[in-house]
């Protein structure tokens, strides 16, 4: 009987019903050729034809109920080991740090550095005890989809079904990290492994960083191969581990970046990104555009002596002083009241920009400990006021300082930093001495790659569309715009060129010169709109030909080279200004330039 237990046992279901009709129908021949019963036609249609035909339809129908149990069995297994692959990726360190950056960022503070869930006692409660509670089915939705080694992340509420799922991924991605080597249903065959022990023997290893090949044969030389595979699998960590770093730092400038920029509109259809030194910052130590986390060292105020007041601006009063030391004449920009991260802002920006061309070094931070009043010292440039000093200027006078003033622009962009406050004010030029310098870092600033910025900076008639027009993601190219203005300025002998006397009448003067067509062409091609008053003051203009703007007197200055390169930086479009470097190669500089090469040739 047990043996018949075990033969039963081993036959599939199906053939076991074919085989009692088998029997059945030996049975039936048996009975006739004994002759018990009469074989007619009808008796042997029934007892020989029909049962063989039910037992093979019973047969087949046990079958193939059994083979889709199998299936669906076949389907799962499949998917199991696929969630196992998935998960799997959890044990490239890299990739841990980026799920804690997500969950960091997604505020899950539920995962742990793995993007592992832990476990929480109200994740098991059901849809509808969450219900009351619509911000905690948003939670923890996130968190519960985090759990699933980073995959999704939605915030579609949770219900009893996915829940259920959910927990059992959760347990099995416990048991893959208690256990990850038996959680892989992987067995790879030994005679694989020494195939491909034996293929590595002989294979040529890349050296990762320079571009030199070895190879390494166990059967030569065995000490070499241990090397070779200890320093690439040491450089492969140095790699890994720089990696990491990297993306750490840049996680960390992310975050940096982010933190006091404004959202975007949602009509932003392109975001305005500097094509030049668009990286610098993130390549920097933290320290260099982190100006918030610096500590001014300020001196006493004695070593100075305030001699006559020479100018005033928005947020200073500067005098002309003198260093009881050396008696130098110096500059002493005595500050107002004004916020401390502006006053780290200028003197970072000075410190990043010390020794730069035509950028006006900072000798000295002072401070009166009594009245806590604080100044910076400069030294003094004996200045002449530009529009002055015009008349007075020939054509290549202003070629000549228009390549300074560039050559300064060009540097501080390089330095990843914007000025923000082009304008004649804050050019000084000591004629007698033919030297320029860029003053006024007050409104400076570093440049992050999308970061949304105030657009209240720059003079109003040196203001660039983007900042008319709500354009928070600005760049270098302000600047360039801001030169362009000055430059219209000296050469058409009419300083301010773009006389505003509001910002949304500034965009409207600018109209009346450039025409409406390429405003448009630029709000469209970034999504921005015009205000109302704008609306209402813009009407449909022409561009005009810049010839039309040049006096009689001043020809030789704004000759065809000067009025392209106006032309061209004169732009609505950010990416179509010239760029600082693209300017001083325009033709309007091969004069400056020439001589600048012949002088550098004669000095080697
Ligand atoms: N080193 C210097 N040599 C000569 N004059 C200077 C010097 N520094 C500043 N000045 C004069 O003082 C004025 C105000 O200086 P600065 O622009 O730095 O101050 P501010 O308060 O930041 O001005 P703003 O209102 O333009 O922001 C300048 O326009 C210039 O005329």
């Amino acid at each position: 009987m047990a043996m018949l237990k075990a033969f039963c046992s081993r036959i599939p279901m199906g053939n076991f019903y074919q085989l009692l009709f088998l029997l059945y129908f030996v049975c039936v021949g048996i009975v006739i050729s004994m002759g018990y019963v009469n074989p007619t036609p009808y008796t042997n249609s029934y007892l020989f034809a029909l049962p063989p035909i039910i037992g093979y339809i019973g047969g087949i129908a046990v079958r193939s109920s059994t083979s889709s149990h199998h299936k669906h069995h076949q389907n799962t297994e499949p998917h199991h080991i696929q969630t196992k692959h998935r998960i799997n990726h959890h044990d490239d360190p890299t990739i841990m740090i980026d799920i804690e950056k997500i969950n960091k960022e997604l505020g899950c503070v539920k995962c742990d550095s793995r993007g592992n869930y832990i476990h929480d006692a109200n994740k098991s409660r059901s849809r509808n005890q969450r219900k009351g509670n619509p911000h905690e089915d948003y939670h923890s939705s996130i968190s519960s989809s985090q759990g699933q080694g980073g995959q999704g992340g939605g915030n579609e509420p949770d219900n009893g079904e996915h829940t259920n799922v959910l927990s059992e991924l959760e347990k099995e991605i416990n048991e893959f990290y208690t256990n990850p080597s038996d959680s892989l249903n992987y067995h790879i065959p030994e005679e694989e492994l020494v195939a491909e022990q034996k293929e590595n023997e002989t294979a040529t290893f890349v050296w990762p960083t320079q571009d030199v090949q070895y190879t390494t044969t166990t059967t030569k030389d065995n000490s070499n191969k241990q090397d070779g595979k200890k320093k690439n699998n040491s450089l492969q960590q140095q790699q890994q581990q720089k990696k990491q770093q990297e993306e750490e730092e840049e996680f960390n400038y992310n975050l940096f970046t982010l933190k006091d920029s404004k959202p975007t509109p949602e009509t932003r259809i392109l975001r305005n990104e500097a094509a030049i030194y668009r990286d610098f910052n993130q390549h920097q130590p933290r320290e260099y555009y982190d100006y918030e986390s610096l500590n001014i060292k300020w001196n006493p105020v004695d070593k100075y002596e305030l001699i006559t007041k020479i100018g005033r601006g928005k947020y200073s009063e500067v005098f002309h002083g003198v260093n009881l030391k050396d008696e130098s004449d110096v500059v002493i920009k005595i500050l107002k009241p004004i916020q401390k991260f502006k006053i780290q802002r200028e003197v970072r920006i000075l410190q990043a920009l010390d020794g730069g061309p035509n950028i006006i070094p900072l000798i000295d931070t002072i401070r009166d400990p009594q009245t806590r009043i604080s100044s910076f010292v400069f030294p003094l440039v004996n200045k002449t006021d530009l529009r002055e000093l015009i008349n007075d200027l020939e054509d290549m006078d202003v070629r000549f300082y228009m390549y300074e003033l560039l050559r300064a622009i060009q540097y501080t962009h390089s330095k990843g930093i914007m000025h923000r406050d082009i304008k004649p004010l804050n050019v000084a030029i000591d004629h007698s001495k033919r030297k320029l310098v860029l003053l006024d870092w007050g409104l400076a600033e570093f440049y992050h790659p999308l970061k949304n910025y105030n657009v209240r900076v720059a003079s109003r008639h040196y203001k660039p569309p983007e900042l008319l027009t709500d354009m928070h993601d600005y760049h270098y190219s302000l600047d360039m715009w801001s030169f362009g203005c000055l430059f219209a300025g000296m050469i058409l002998d009419r300083d301010p060129f773009f006389n505003g006397e509001d910002n949304d009448d500034q965009l409207m003067k600018i109209t009346k010169v450039l025409g409406t067509e390429d405003l448009y062409k630029y709000l469209d091609k970034y999504g921005l709109f015009l205000n109302d008053d704008q609306q209402d003051l813009i009407k449909t203009r022409t561009k005009k030909n810049w010839e039309r703007y040049i006096p009689y007197e001043n020809e030789d200055l704004a000759h065809p080279a000067a009025i392209d390169l106006l032309d061209k930086l004169l732009r609505y479009d950010p990416a179509d200004r010239l760029t600082a470097t693209q300017a001083m190669e325009h033709p309007y500089f091969y004069p400056i330039t020439k001589k600048l090469r012949k002088n550098n040739n004669n000095k080697n």
